[in-house]
């Protein structure tokens, strides 16, 4: 894979297009128009090109709103894990970064039904016919450790070397509920693809004829000449973004605590730091606030809720998407392999487990639910996880080119 920058100031600028989105037309592809991934505690999406009832219907037990936001506060609370404090003087606890704090017996109750993969390594590897393997890597609570900052989100200079390693060995992407700069900001890594706010902004591979299978999708060069595949399925949502986004900020900005970021085709409100009794306040507004937004919608993610448009798209689409820019869809020898840890990674590790194709591996301490087969506890074993692969690739090679002499001498 060629080394790309993937600035997008580096980019010519592409899909402009600044209709607004408004009540009878979204302006993008049918195709996108409904989508899979529902959060159970959100709200009902209102259809797009439907505007929601405003009002609240009210009933002898209250109302159904109340019903509905009483599943938004009990999802908000349960959307990160508490961090649980180890035994004083713990050796684990001593060698893990010092704002995570671990609870082993938790984990293990994890790995019964998802197995450590790193001990499963060559069970894992063994599907990976001809060494063909692909990687996809979440960023937040993955490569780095989860931050009370999201501005301090950092990965370690180990991380990013190996994850520079693994992408010399495998074609690897991120794909990331940040801004596709702005992850890259903190990744710095210009071997690897980008996916950006939930997979709304790829810069893939060049991929010929594009504009025939998917509109939003074009061609372009990048700042080093590479020539690139830039898709965008959530262009027309930019002006409805930027008009949420200007509201939250608007309606949160009373409540300490309260963060509110642009990721250009989605919008976090981050509630970890605010008061717990806050928390309801905090909620509701963004509930409220979505009705009179019907082409967006809201889901869950570890102490935010996660503002994003009511498409057919997400981080599983862009998967497959990436997996088909990469010419690697159609090869039964590669072994895709996504790590996340969050519930938007749940739509990559569905795409996996259903296709009967590749393995998703859940980054978590605690038990969980989810469609991955494996789990790693903390970005420390992502990337044990990540080393082991690259190892792994250069005995293969060794082994290879061995054989080869044996072959002439
Ligand atoms: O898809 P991801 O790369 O995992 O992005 C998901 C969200 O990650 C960031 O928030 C999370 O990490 C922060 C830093 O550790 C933490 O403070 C926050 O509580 C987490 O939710 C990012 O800031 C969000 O915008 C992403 O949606």
């Amino acid at each position: 894979m060629g080394p790309m920058d993937l600035n997008s100031s580096h980019v010519s600028p592409v899909l402009t297009d600044s209709v607004p989105v408004n009540k009878s037309r979204l302006g993008i592809h049918s195709s996108l128009l409904t989508y899979s991934q529902q959060d159970s505690s959100s709200p009902a999406p209102a259809p797009a090109g439907k505007l929601p009832r405003t009002g609240s219907r009210k009933s002898a037990a209250g109302s159904i709103d109340d019903v509905r936001f009483n599943g938004w506060l009990d999802a908000m609370k349960a959307s990160s894990p508490p961090r649980k404090k180890l035994l004083k003087g713990s050796m684990i606890n001593a060698l893990l970064p010092s704002n995570i704090e671990y609870d082993n017996e938790d984990y293990h109750i994890l790995t019964v039904d998802y197995p450590s993969a790193l001990e499963c390594f060559e069970k894992i590897i063994e599907r990976a016919k001809n060494n063909k393997v692909a990687v996809f890597l979440d960023y937040d609570g993955t490569l780095s450790p989860i931050v009370d900052d999201p501005d301090c989100a950092f990965m370690s200079e180990p991380m990013r070397e190996t994850v520079r390693s693994v992408a010399r060995c495998f074609p690897t992407a991120i794909i990331s509920g940040r801004s596709r700069d702005q992850v890259y900001d903190l990744v710095k890594l210009t071997e690897l693809y980008y996916a950006g706010s939930h997979g709304m902004d790829i810069i893939g591979p060049f991929r010929h004829n594009v504009s025939n299978k998917l509109p939003n999708c074009v061609n372009s060069t990048d700042h080093q000449g590479n020539q690139i595949t830039l898709f965008q399925p959530a262009t027309q949502f930019l002006p409805i973004i930027d008009e949420v986004f200007r509201t939250l900020v608007e309606i949160t900005k009373d409540i300490s605590g309260a963060k509110v970021e642009n990721h250009k085709f989605c919008v976090s409100v981050h509630y970890r730091n605010v008061q717990e009794n806050n928390w309801t306040i905090i909620g509701q507004r963004v509930h409220d606030i979505l009705k009179n937004f019907p082409g967006l919608r809201s889901t869950h993610g570890r102490k935010v809720l996660e503002v994003r448009p009511v498409i057919d798209w997400n981080k599983g689409k862009a998967v497959e998407f990436l997996m088909e820019s990469l010419e690697l869809n159609d090869n039964d020898d590669v072994l895709p392999i996504y790590i996340g840890d969050d519930k938007t990674d749940e739509d990559a590790f569905k795409i996996l487990r259903e296709s009967n194709r590749g393995c998703g591996i859940l980054v978590s301490s605690v038990k969980k639910e989810s469609s991955a087969s494996y789990s790693l506890r903390d970005p420390n074993e992502v990337m044990e996880f990540l080393q082991l692969l690259v190892r792994w690739k250069e005995r293969e090679e060794t082994n290879h080119f061995n054989k080869q002499i044996k072959v002439k001498v």
